[in-house]
Formats: structure tokens, sequence, C-alpha cells
């Protein structure tokens, strides 16, 4: 079974991806499996080598939007593709607007070990 660190990279790393054509989210939301059972409604990826990513888990603590408190903002702005399914978009064709952006993110971070972070969750970008 995946676990959520797992589920994390598939979901939301794309470190290899430096500039995403229109076509990008309809790709790579299926190629991770967002597509099946349901479009997932927003995804975004993170174009960032891991290891940026995973030092944002020492960086600003801040509120997660569910209330609980092991979200961490970027102190600096990382580069990101948004996927936002169309309207009248009808599953199981899921077709989706991609943007690429510059903005700070915010993601949960648990210590499974010590002074190790793990990447859980895609809070939100601001
Ligand atoms: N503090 C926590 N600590 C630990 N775990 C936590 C915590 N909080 C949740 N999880 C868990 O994470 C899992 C999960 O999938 N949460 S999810 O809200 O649905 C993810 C959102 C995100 O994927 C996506 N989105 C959204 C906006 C955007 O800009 N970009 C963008 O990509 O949309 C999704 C829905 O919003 C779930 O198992 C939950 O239990």
């Amino acid at each position: 079974k995946e676990s959520q660190a797992e589920k994390f990279q598939r979901q939301h790393m794309d470190p290899n991806t430096s500039t995403v054509t229109a076509g990008y989210c309809n790709e790579m939301m299926k190629r991770r499996s967002m597509t099946v059972g349901q479009c997932k409604p927003v995804n975004t990826f993170i174009h960032e080598p891991l290891h940026k990513v995973e030092a944002i888990c020492s960086q600003e603590n801040v509120r997660c939007k569910n209330g609980k408190s092991n979200c961490y903002k970027s102190s600096s702005k990382m580069r990101i593709t948004d996927c936002r399914l169309k309207k009248g978009s009808k599953y199981p064709k899921c077709d989706y607007e991609t943007q690429q952006l510059q903005k700070s993110i915010i993601v949960a971070c648990t210590y499974r070990q010590i002074h190790v972070p793990e990447l859980v969750h895609f809070d939100g970008s601001v």
C-alpha cells in the first residue's frame, strides 16, 4: 500500500519539468493516476528538487486548512503548475487547464524518524 509520503510524490512532485505546455495537466493527471474513478478537481505539481521541498518542513510553521498545526510555508517562491478541471469536463474525460506559476507553497510534514521530515499533504499556495 502506498504511504502518504509516496502519494505526495506521485501527486505533486515533478522536478524534471521546467516549462510546461498546454497539454501538461491532461497528460500528467492521467500518468500520475488522478483521473481514475473521478477527475481530481485541483492538483499542483512542484518543479523543484525534492530536497528543496523537504526543506520547507523547517521553515515557517503555519496552520493547515484543516486546523492541524503541521503545515509549513516556503520562504521562497517555488515553480509550480496548477491543474484545474475545466467547467463542463465530464468523467472519464478529464480536461484540465494548465497554469504555470511561481508562488510560495504550504505543505504538511510529519517526522516519522527524528530529524527526517516527510511531506504528506499539499495545503495550497500563496
Ligand atoms: N495537516 C495534515 N497533516 C497530514 N495529513 C493531512 C493534513 N491535512 C490533510 N491531510 C491528508 O492529506 C490527504 C489529502 O489528500 N488532503 S487534501 O486536502 O485532499 C489535498 C488537496 C491537494 O492534493 C489538492 N490541492 C489543493 C489546492 C492546491 O492549490 N493544490 C492542490 O494540489 O486538492 C486536495 C483537496 O484540497 C488526506 O489523506 C488528508 O488526510
